[in-house]
């Protein structure tokens, strides 16, 4: 497990719900999602620390991909506000919060699965603008945009160990290659903080490492990784900082060594009877 987990900037920063964070790059207030009776999402106040390792957890049904579709435009608040890099985001649509530099991954569909690698990657760029996909990729005429996006494509799927694969399926891919790809997809519209929605899940313990030392490297160039994962192990190795929520409302944050040793995070986990509780307790 990578063990240059930089925390530095959290010195100082109390290990509690809502707590401020020295330069946070997401300040969101209030937001909830119910569905029906259900309270889903009932976040009082949250700080994303620019260019941080931020690991959202929880157990099953705690509102973590809900969350992820509030703020990435996704799904609709009932309420709140959160702003990006001090713009207002609450209510922009996907697209437009794509351009403003919040962008998540997604698992790939049947229907991408019969797009080439290298189509994928183009279709992340077209997502940037709100383009309807199919309408993008066979569009007769390539202007300079094109190219210089599928320059950008090849570049990143050198990064990512998949150029040879460009002109495959997608659908050939192992799991830890399609994490892969669906990482480079989202880096087509150069973000400045990249969501990722369990980047472990079907990888092959082979790709393990070299997907977290993506992450890494993502974060160390100065890029703000925000990620929902069930896989323990990475939660704790790679994180800088840890958010749990718990039936949709934060009920814990801290440095990995807290959240291992916190209370309230350990009880949500016993109570849901979850098969991977947090890692040991400390205290
Ligand atoms: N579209 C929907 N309609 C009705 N209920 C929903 C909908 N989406 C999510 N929910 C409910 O909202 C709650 C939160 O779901 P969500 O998927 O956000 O949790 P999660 O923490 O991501 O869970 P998991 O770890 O299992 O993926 C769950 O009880 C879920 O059943």
């Amino acid at each position: 497990m990578p063990d240059d987990v930089k925390t530095s900037a959290f010195d100082g920063v109390v290990a509690e719900p809502g707590v401020a964070k020295p330069d946070p790059i997401l300040v969101a207030d209030g937001v909830t999602r119910r569905f029906g009776g259900l309270h889903a999402v009932n976040v009082g106040h949250l700080e994303v620390q620019r260019g941080a390792i931020t690991a959202l957890i929880g157990p099953n049904g705690a509102g973590k991909t809900t969350f992820f579709n509030l703020l990435t435009g996704f799904d609709r608040a009932g309420s709140g506000r959160w702003r990006f890099d001090g713009d207002e985001m609450s209510r922009m649509s996907a697209y437009r919060v794509a351009r403003h530099g919040m962008v998540r991954t997604f698992q790939l569909t049947k229907a991408l699965a019969r797009l080439t690698v290298l189509e994928n990657m183009l279709l992340g760029a077209t997502e940037q603008r709100g383009e309807r996909m199919f309408n993008a990729l066979l569009r007769p005429v390539w202007g300079g945009q094109e190219k210089a996006n599928t320059a950008r494509a090849e570049e990143l799927l050198e990064r990512f160990k998949l150029i040879h694969l460009k002109d495959a399926f997608a659908g050939t891919l192992s799991g830890g290659q399609r994490k892969l790809l669906e990482m480079a997809r989202a880096l087509m519209v150069q973000p400045k903080m990249i969501m990722l929605d369990e980047p472990m899940a079907g990888v092959n313990p082979a790709l393990v490492q070299s997907l977290l030392q993506h992450i890494i490297d993502l974060r160390d160039e100065g890029m703000t990784v925000c990620f929902v994962e069930h896989d323990m192990d990475m939660v704790m190795g790679i994180s800088d900082w840890i958010v749990c929520l718990a039936e949709g409302e934060i009920i814990a944050e801290g440095r990995p060594n807290e959240i291992g040793a916190n209370r309230a995070v350990i009880d949500a986990y016993l109570g849901k009877e979850h098969g991977t509780a947090p890692a040991e307790e400390t205290s």
